[in-house]
């Protein structure tokens, strides 16, 4: 682990094949399952398994805090970012009630939170409490955007080590639109007023102000768009860099990624630029209300499998397209073919 960047297999092209080939014996006309079938054959060749199997999922949500939030960038106030862990723990979250749904594994991950947390209920992977307000100063230190990339890798081991077969990662950090936004604008060179958005609820003059900041920000900042390392730590958040980790550390262990939302993307979309070969790891759950969002899933060629108007950031958005997954899979198990249920496809044209 001392390299913050895993080796990642290819998919298994040959099993991604005879999958598609496979799917054509199924009692259906061929291709009539549309994007279903298209993610039997990812998930194929990405496990290297003719029949996959992708329960139980495991998400983990990190969460941190912005030294930016007092910028006055968000509708909520910095303290509601340990509330809500406190929430998690307690059962009471979307993330907790739909996690339960799917039968995940749900880990809470601290890898930055600027104040005290309940004793229990969470794995405590603190990098420091908070980033520096990014609006003053870099978010952090080249060593804690490493460090926490290591944080997020740890946590996708556990999952792993735990039996987990399909890694979904959330997050809690109220400001963290105003860190990926800025992330974003110096990623893709797409301009801020294209991408920035209400976050938990910014609009008229207050989301202007939170335009403003982002723009100021990159000016001062200057990073260097080049390297992702640099990105995160003058503009990243703690869970954004975890996520990141996450994601590198599950695909090296040919685990499927779902992708969440806003702030996941921009995470998913520094570690592609980190190690381009995340990128066919990588299923995209939902596509956010968060008008940034959109950009995002461009530049990462991304067409996710839902689009409910959501943004509210944990995980749910993947959480809730996991079924699809699961369908796929079951497909692949348990229709019958052609052959086996006398169906007559020998005319078909
Ligand atoms: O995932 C998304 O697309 C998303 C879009 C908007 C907001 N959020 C959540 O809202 C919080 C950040 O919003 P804000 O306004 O504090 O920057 C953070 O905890 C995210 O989980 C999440
Ligand atoms: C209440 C609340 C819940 C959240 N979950 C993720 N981000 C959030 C932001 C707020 C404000």
């Amino acid at each position: 682990m001392n390299d913050p960047v895993p080796s990642i297999a290819l998919p298994d092209s040959a099993c991604a094949e005879r999958v598609g080939h496979y799917l054509d014996t199924l009692t259906k006309p061929p291709g009539s399952l549309g994007r279903l079938e298209a993610l039997a054959v990812t998930l194929a060749g990405l496990t290297g398994e003719d029949f996959p199997g992708v329960t139980p999922p495991g998400v983990v949500v990190f969460a941190a805090d912005h030294g930016v939030a007092e910028e006055g960038v968000s509708a909520f106030p910095q303290a509601v970012t340990a509330q809500m862990v406190a929430n998690f723990v307690a059962g009471g979250a979307a993330i907790n009630v739909f996690s339960r749904r799917i039968g995940a594994r749900l880990e809470v991950v601290d890898v930055g939170v600027a104040s005290e947390l309940p004793p229990g209920g969470i794995v405590r992977d603190r990098v420091r409490p908070g980033t520096a307000n990014l609006a003053r100063e870099d978010a952090m230190s080249r060593d804690e955007a490493l460090a926490a990339i290591a944080a997020g890798r740890r946590a996708a081991r556990r999952a792993a080590e735990a039996g987990c077969r399909c890694l979904i990662a959330g997050e809690m950090g109220i400001a963290n639109t105003t860190a990926s936004s800025a992330m974003l604008a110096a990623l893709t060179g797409a301009p801020v007023a294209e991408l920035v958005g209400p976050g938990t609820g910014m609009a008229g003059e207050a989301l202007a102000h939170k335009r403003t900041v982002i723009e100021a920000a990159l000016a001062e900042r200057g990073p260097d768009p080049a390297d992702p390392l640099d990105l995160l730590a003058r503009l990243g958040g703690l869970e954004i860099a975890a996520m990141a980790g996450a994601y590198l550390e599950a695909a090296a262990r040919r685990l499927p990624i779902l992708v969440d939302g806003f702030i996941a993307t921009v995470a998913a979309l520094t570690a592609c630029r980190l190690e381009p070969a995340l990128r066919p790891y990588l299923i995209f759950g939902h596509r956010s209300h968060e008008p940034g969002h959109r950009v995002a899933l461009e530049a990462l060629g991304a067409e996710p499998l839902l689009d409910l108007d959501l943004r509210l950031g944990e995980g749910t958005g993947a959480v809730l397209a996991f079924p699809l997954l699961e369908a796929a899979t079951a497909m692949l198990a348990e229709m019958a073919t052609f052959g086996a249920a006398g169906v007559d496809d020998s005319q078909a044209s």
